[in-house]
């Protein structure tokens, strides 16, 4: 059966893969490449996890992650060239990446209802752009396979974790090695509980940017989602 395209319709390009795969910065270079938006979807589960921490919301009890997650408002800024996220009308895109949120993202993106309002709000977007231009980049770890299974082209980005690890590290100023790689092998591993960022969904184009520069991994994937539209 062929996928249902109505006249017009633009295009979606899925990125998932684990932490530290470069998804975000290739995901920004494609979508500026080809004029699309861009939908950081890790960014809204770090900001749900950031107002939980900062209204005393116990993230080890998934009841409370639960109810609390249904009351903040998430609005995701696309622009590739400055993407935003901004929670109850504040900006938090420097907060959502310090410690305490990395230490308790996968716990509050465990709980089932999380995922469930936040699916429906990256549709929302996807839609969105989709309706106002010609579409999307959305990256994370399960939007081929969940979010938006019809899409147009599905990567898996990966890279050897000792690399992940590294390019992290010096993303932080050169921050403790070990530790760096310890917290990427937990975050694998508690993420690994609830979507499958060590898996290339089905009908996936596995990217492995181990030993590639960023400008090579964007070239690949412009290529690989040009040829997808004109088949
Ligand atoms: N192919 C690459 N070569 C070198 N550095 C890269 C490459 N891809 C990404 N990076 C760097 O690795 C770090 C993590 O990339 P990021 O895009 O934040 O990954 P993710 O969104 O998957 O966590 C960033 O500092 C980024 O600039
Ligand atoms: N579509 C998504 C995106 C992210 N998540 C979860 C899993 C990750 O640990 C956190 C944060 O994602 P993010 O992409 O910001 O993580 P990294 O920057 O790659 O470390 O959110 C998810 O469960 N589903």
């Amino acid at each position: 059966m062929s996928q249902y395209k109505p006249s017009g319709h633009g295009v979606v390009v899925a990125i998932d893969g684990p932490s530290g795969s470069g998804k975000s910065s290739t995901s920004r270079g494609v979508a500026a490449d080809l004029g699309l938006r861009y939908l950081d979807t890790g960014a809204q589960y770090r900001a749900l996890t950031w107002w939980m921490i900062e209204h005393g919301v116990d993230v080890d009890d998934a009841a409370a992650i639960a109810s609390a997650s249904l009351w903040p408002r998430l609005e995701s800024g696309t622009d590739p060239e400055a993407p935003t996220i901004t929670v109850d009308g504040r900006r938090v895109d420097a907060e959502i990446r310090g410690q305490a949120v990395t230490d308790a993202v996968s716990r509050v993106a465990g709980v089932q209802t999380v995922r469930n309002r936040l699916i429906e709000l990256q549709r929302e977007y996807i839609r969105a752009a989709l309706a106002e231009g010609p579409g999307v980049v959305a990256e994370g770890r399960d939007i081929a396979a969940v979010v938006w299974p019809v899409a147009d082209t599905k990567i898996y980005l990966t890279a050897d974790q000792a690399v992940r690890a590294a390019r992290r590290g010096a993303e932080n100023g050169g921050a403790d090695l070990i530790k760096t790689q310890a917290d990427l092998a937990r975050r694998d591993a508690e993420d690994a509980l609830t979507t499958r960022p060590l898996d290339a969904a089905p009908g996936a184009v596995v990217v492995d940017g181990t030993h590639l520069s960023l400008a090579d991994v964007i070239a690949r994937i412009v290529e690989i989602a040009t040829e997808a539209v004109r088949s």
